[in-house]
């Protein structure tokens, strides 16, 4: 039994399918303490997800959809419990966790719907012969976690799978090793066979033991591009197919027609949601000069307005980061910005909240930083946390190719009041999201997924079941063999 220390609060003791202790819950605190699975139970994880795949991969895909659907309807019913587990395990603020377990039932049920009209292709050959072609399950696929959206990204991974008719054995970040239990309860209580959405505990080497198990299919990753490169090389030696969701560095550009109250709230919600922890995040954000000035202040007002504390207050807008090193390595980055010549226009130092239980919390006041260059440290690579950093712009052809210059491609933003503009600018950004006049909306029927080392493979929207299943073609001959010998 292996004790952690987790950002915010406490449960868990777990092994191959999962068993949850809460413990008492305050920031700073160890949340739960558990067993990390080895050979022995990701061999049984997987030997479960198998029975249960032959199983499942018989139900017609109205069967599996109609097993989806009542698993959305549990979540939705359980949003507040659920929710409050979330901001436990991850430290967001209630409000955000609400939001996130709505995109988590809301993708059940995308895919529920999906599930039955899922369908090959018949073709006409001649002489009355044809072909078609059958979509089937992959088998046992893994999903392996991030811990800054612990249930929607198990949400995410395990629907699109689940519906194509393969199983998942889902290993969460053991930061975060508490709410896809949840969802492997509700799956079984929805009446999927057991083990068909399996849970196992560990970090780095129960994830490797997952990824080059003889047995799995598919591994779907969201995380940091050296663990994603790692993935990549344990796959390439089984030919596994995987589906990366690695980092970003993104940029959102503001030109001076936009409408600067919506710009000023894009900047703030693709920045500052979940402690700046957000993969796809607008982090340098490209203002045009005309507005820099006026732009900037108002986004530092609002910013200062952001309510910090306890995560599970309802007017708490900014929980605790997920650990104490990743906050010293987001203050690092504010410190390193302000040594390369950046300006602290509020924030990026330690915050303590008045209320004693918090004093040990991993809390900083999110913070903006002007006077920023491209080749600062804090303008290059990815913070992980809630720091913003604003750079000017003269004109378009300007911005594109300083928006471009990363290898990173997540995601991009747009705000402008000219819709010519606005689409001409995102076709040449390289990014596989864009936004125009929006940030950081997540709707389930669309794909979400990067460019260059932002990773390959998408996530919701309908061209993820090209992600789960493979296509089989099968040849029918309705006359006689014309052989060549
Ligand atoms: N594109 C996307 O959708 C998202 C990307 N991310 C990225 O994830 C990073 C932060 O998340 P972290 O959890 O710190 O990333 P991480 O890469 O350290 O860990 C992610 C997961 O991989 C597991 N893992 C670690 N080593 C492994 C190995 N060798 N084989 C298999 N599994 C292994 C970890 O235990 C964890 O569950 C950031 O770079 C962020 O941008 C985070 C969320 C969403
Ligand atoms: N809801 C947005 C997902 C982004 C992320 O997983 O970081």
């Amino acid at each position: 039994m292996a004790e952690r220390k987790f950002g915010y609060t406490g449960v868990i003791s777990v092994c191959a399918t999962g068993a949850v202790t809460p413990l008492p819950a305050f920031p700073g605190r160890v949340i739960a303490t558990f067993s990390c699975s080895g050979e022995k139970e990701v061999n049984l994880a997987v030997e479960d997800a198998k029975a249960a795949f032959n199983i499942w991969r018989q139900k017609s895909g109205l069967e599996r959809g109609r097993i989806l659907l009542e698993a959305a309807r549990i979540i939705r019913e359980r949003t507040d419990e659920i929710a409050t587990v979330e901001s436990i395990n991850n430290g967001k603020s209630i409000l955000e966790a609400r939001l996130d377990i709505d995109t988590s039932w809301q993708c059940l049920e995308y895919y529920a719907g999906l599930a039955g009209s899922m369908a090959g292709e018949h073709i006409q050959l001649p002489g009355g012969s044809f072909g078609y072609t059958r979509r089937e399950p992959l088998g046992v696929c893994v999903g392996i976690g991030a811990w800054n959206y612990p249930f929607q990204i198990a949400s995410w991974k395990s629907a699109p799978a689940l519906a194509c008719g393969n199983a998942m054995v889902f290993k969460p970040s053991p930061f975060t090793p508490v709410s896809a239990l949840l969802l492997a309860e509700i799956y079984t209580e929805a009446g999927a066979p057991p083990g068909l959405f399996n849970v196992v505990q560990g970090g780095g080497a129960t994830g490797q033991l997952l990824c080059q198990h003889r047995d799995v299919a598919k591994v779907s990753f969201t995380g940091s591009v050296p663990t994603g490169t790692k993935i990549m090389e344990v796959a390439a030696k089984g030919i596994k197919p995987v589906t990366l969701e690695l980092g970003g560095k993104s940029p959102l550009i503001i030109f001076a027609d936009c409408n600067l109250e919506n710009a000023v709230k894009g900047a703030l919600m693709a920045n500052f949601l979940t402690q700046g922890e957000v993969c796809c995040n607008g982090t340098r954000v490209f203002v045009q000069k005309e507005i820099l000035d006026k732009f900037t202040e108002q986004v530092v007002q609002q910013t200062q307005r952001i309510k910090i504390g306890d995560p599970l207050l309802e007017g708490t807008r900014m929980g605790p980061l997920i650990n104490r090193p990743h906050l010293e390595r987001v203050l690092g980055f504010v410190k390193g910005a302000k040594e390369q010549g950046a300006k602290v226009l509020c924030g990026g130092d330690p915050y303590v909240p008045e209320d004693p239980k918090l004093k040990d919390g991993y809390f900083m006041r999110p913070c903006v930083l002007g006077n920023c260059r491209d080749d600062m440290t804090c303008v290059k690579e990815e913070i992980f946390g809630p720091v913003m950093s604003i750079l000017s712009f003269d004109t378009e052809a300007e911005v594109l190719e300083r928006a471009n210059n990363t290898s990173f491609g997540l995601a991009a933003g747009v705000f402008t009041r000219d819709l010519q503009r606005a689409h001409r600018v995102v076709a040449e950004l390289q990014a596989g999201v864009c936004f125009i006049n929006n940030y950081n909306v997540s709707p389930v029927e669309l794909p979400f997924g990067g460019y260059k080392k932002s990773g390959f493979g998408r996530e919701n929207g309908r061209v993820t079941i090209e992600h789960y299943s493979q296509l089989k073609t099968v040849c029918v001959e309705m006359g006689d063999v014309e052989s060549a010998f």
